[in-house]
């Protein structure tokens, strides 16, 4: 007998996990999205076995139901299943970016019974919809549960069980905890990315060509602002009080920069700007072997390339013919007749270390892992 998944939206998150899961042969995959060109998409790239024709109908046959929708939607649903009959041993979870009103609204799903436990893959992207889902996408990924008061050690191992084929790390906190380290490291720096590129979006008037000077940098900080505004509303209107908490000490600490700038203190510039660095490159990083960090990280090779046509497709074409997946690519600077960088992703150390086998094998280009 097979466990029958159901997983209700079939995005990024819901798709990566439907293919991550597929990895277990015992596993039978039923999807469901409110948009059936998605569903349908994820039946022919065969994350999911069958499509149900509803949100009752996936959770109704499913061991194990996992919601991967947008964070306000998910509690929309919740309020609807109150009206549904799940199996009794099913477990149903989530993938929300957010888990206190998560977990709250789930409160009168398990008066009714049924075994809710919040989940949170700590992986993801600024791409969103089922084109973008990805196998390996939580490899090496801290995966956080949230159980509740009510919730026994036997199901925790059931749900962390079935999510093993992910391989993350899965590790258990409070709902509020999460939240709070969340806001810190993920909801916030959204904020301060979007309003960033806000900034650039208003003084254009004023300087027209300052867009096309927005290279490494800006790019590097903003590539979050890319992602989907759904997701993020929901997100921001859910860790609200997190936030704002978050926005006061960012206040508070740009204040302190304003003084900086006025007196303009050499030695008080250099330390702030030396606090910084000394704390960012202790952060588990990117070295050979690492486990995922605070960060979710990216594992980057800098290969030196000449600049002629074709270079990118032949340096692609090595890496698909050893079968190796990239998650970005990007030229850090190009000069007609000079070497530039190109910069190549990886979902993993061992992943990059095999691309580095490979190209040196196939080509001269020096490559470096900052
Ligand atoms: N994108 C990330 O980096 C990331 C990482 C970790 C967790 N998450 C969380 O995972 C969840 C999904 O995010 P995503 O990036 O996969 O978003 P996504 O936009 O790629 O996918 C969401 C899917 O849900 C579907 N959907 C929306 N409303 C629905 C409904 N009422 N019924 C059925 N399907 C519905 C959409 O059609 C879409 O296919 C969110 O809660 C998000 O907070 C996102
Ligand atoms: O890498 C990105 O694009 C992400 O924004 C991923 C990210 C994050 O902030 O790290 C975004 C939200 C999720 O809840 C988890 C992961």
């Amino acid at each position: 007998m097979k466990t029958t998944v159901s997983i209700i939206g079939l995005g990024l998150i819901g798709g990566s996990l439907g293919l991550a899961l597929k990895r277990n042969p015992d596993v039978h995959l039923v999807g469901f999205d409110r948009s059936y060109a998605t569903a349908d998409e994820a039946f022919r790239r065969g994350i999911i076995d069958t499509i149900a024709p509803s949100a009752k109908s996936a959770c109704e046959q499913a061991d194990f139901v996992i919601f991967a929708t947008p964070v306000n939607t998910t509690v929309a649903i919740f309020e609807e299943a109150l009206e549904w009959t799940f199996k009794e041993h099913a477990i149903v979870t989530d993938t929300g970016s957010t888990k206190k009103p998560i977990m709250d609204a789930a409160v009168a799903l398990q008066e009714k019974g049924i075994t809710f436990i919040g989940g949170h893959p700590m992986a993801g992207s600024h791409k969103s919809g089922v084109s973008a889902a990805m196998e390996h996408l939580f490899e090496n990924a801290y995966y956080i549960l949230t159980p509740s008061k009510t919730t026994t050690e036997h199901q925790i191992t059931l749900l962390e069980t079935l999510l093993e084929t992910t391989k993350a790390k899965l590790i258990v906190l409070q709902a509020e905890e999460h939240d709070r380290m969340t806001a810190i490291i993920s909801h916030f720096p959204h904020l301060v990315a979007s309003s960033l590129v806000g900034r650039l979006a208003a003084q254009e008037e004023q300087q027209p060509f300052v867009k096309r000077l927005a290279a490494g940098g800006f790019r590097d900080l903003t590539r979050i602002a890319s992602a989907d505004p759904v997701m993020w509303r929901d997100i921001t209107i859910q860790n609200r009080d997190e936030l704002l908490t978050q926005v006061d000490g960012w206040l508070d600490q740009m204040n302190t920069i304003r003084s900086m700038l006025v007196e303009n203190n050499p030695d008080q510039i250099f330390d702030f700007f030396s606090q910084a660095k000394t704390y960012r490159d202790k952060l588990p990083s990117t070295y050979e072997g690492a486990v995922q960090g605070a960060l979710y990280m990216t594992f980057d090779l800098h290969i030196d390339i000449p600049d002629h046509p074709g270079i990118i497709s032949e340096i692609t074409k090595i890496l698909a013919d050893a079968d190796i997946s990239l998650t970005n690519i990007r030229i850090v600077e190009t000069r007609t007749d000079v070497y530039g960088i190109l910069v190549i992703s990886f979902q993993s150390a061992a992943e990059r270390k095999r691309a580095r086998q490979v190209l040196a094998q196939a080509t001269d280009y020096s490559m470096h892992v900052l």
